[in-house]
């Protein structure tokens, strides 16, 4: 009895669950859309030939009904497995332009990233369950994103 009536408490209720995941890669930002001027006068630096590198933070986060009886959104050790799957096997320590297939010809900024793992996420998971990518380049970047 006691045990039904704290589940009623969480019933319909939501939540939202974070897991957050760092690893390192380098790229280049270059467009193949333009020219290798352009190319310099729009990226600067992060232009440079022989790419930079970064310790990426990735914020992951699901929304969705609180179950009742396992007081989860989602196991986050099954959250966690997703995130081993989408972002450090195809990422970590890779240069993500000639690594990563998706960016040969989509330049590797932090909201294309964004996308690439949102897009790889929403697969991996339970249908409608992600909310959000966060995904910090640097201490002072972040981009966000949310599949619209
Ligand atoms: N809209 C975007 N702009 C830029 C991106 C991006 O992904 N989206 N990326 C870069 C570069 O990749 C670059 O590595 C950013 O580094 P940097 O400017 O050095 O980073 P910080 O601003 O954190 O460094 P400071 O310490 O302030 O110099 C550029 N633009
Ligand atoms: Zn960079």
């Amino acid at each position: 009895m006691a045990e039904s009536s704290g589940s009623n408490k969480a019933a319909g209720r939501v939540g939202y669950i974070t897991r957050v995941q760092s690893f390192s890669a380098c790229h280049r930002l270059h467009s193949l859309h333009l020219s290798d001027e352009e190319n310099k006068e729009v990226y600067g630096k992060c232009n440079n030939p022989y790419g930079h590198g970064h310790n990426y933070k990735v914020e992951v986060t699901v929304r969705g009904k609180i179950d009742p009886v396992t007081g989860m959104v989602m196991n986050l050790t099954d959250l966690k497995r997703c995130i081993e799957e989408v972002i450090m096997i195809p990422l970590d320590h890779k240069n993500l332009d000639k690594d990563v297939p998706y960016f040969a010809n989509v330049v590797s900024t932090t909201e294309n990233l964004a996308v690439y793992i949102w897009d790889n996420m929403a697969k991996a998971l339970p249908a409608s369950l992600l909310y959000e990518i966060r995904v910090h380049e640097t201490d002072k970047n972040i981009v966000v994103y949310r599949g619209e």
